[in-house]
């Protein structure tokens, strides 16, 4: 939780998702604990074009400190960090994910069907949280009704939410996330094969990271 390198992590990340079309515009945000407190992506800051030195330091209340004035989607952050034992969390508008949230029949406590291992390794069940202003406050309490139980949620009509026990594992998560929408949305309609409960147990009891 070395400072500069959580700085220097959220550019990289911030980058790299931007670069591959996971995150468009100023949309997505990403924060990480470091001791004593939290470094978060600014508001309105395009994730493709971070600069360490204006990232927006927050104390552990999540007051801000430093750097640029911090996302709007703080409450949304500390819902994940209050809830649950994690310490990074990262919000995007990638597509499949994003329509996923959007279509009316996806199933709001599994939204993600477990059509493949890794989805239920690094993701587990994907809720659907009920819709929210983005930036209100009003996402903390939506949030907390699930965190106990699941690390990653989609932000009805607005885009995937996940949290990991590092930087690196959350954004594995999301991006894990965003394909296993893609294939979820890709083969609709057709004859899938979806893992059985047994198989799902046994990749829990095996793999899952908590
Ligand atoms: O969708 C939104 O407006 C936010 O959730 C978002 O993605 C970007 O907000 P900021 O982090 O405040 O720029
Ligand atoms: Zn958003």
């Amino acid at each position: 939780m070395n400072e500069e390198k959580i700085r220097a992590d959220i550019v990289k990340w911030g980058r790299s998702l931007f670069e591959r079309g996971l995150t468009a515009g100023s949309s997505g945000n990403i924060s990480a604990r470091i001791d004593g407190g939290y470094i978060a992506t600014p508001t309105n800051s395009c994730l493709g074009f971070l600069e360490p030195d204006r990232l927006s330091k927050l104390d552990l209340d999540g007051n801000h400190i430093s750097g640029d004035k911090p996302t709007k989607e703080l409450p949304l952050h500390f819902a994940f960090y209050e809830g649950r034992s994690c310490a990074a969390v990262v919000h995007l508008h990638s597509s499949y994910a994003t329509a996923l949230a959007c279509l009316s029949d996806t199933d709001p406590a599994d939204a993600i069907p477990p059509i493949t291992p890794y989805v239920v390794m690094r993701v587990g069940t994907v809720p659907v949280v009920p819709y929210t202003r983005p930036g209100s406050a009003d996402v903390k309490a939506r949030i907390a009704a699930i965190v106990a139980d699941h690390s990653a949620a989609l932000l009805e009509n607005h885009g995937p939410i996940v949290c990991g026990a590092s930087l690196d594992a959350a954004v594995f998560a999301i991006e894990e996330l965003e394909e296993a929408a893609k294939l979820a949305i890709i083969t609709r309609g057709m004859q899938v094969r979806h893992l059985t409960p047994s198989m799902i147990a046994d990749l829990n009891a095996t793999f899952r990271l908590r």
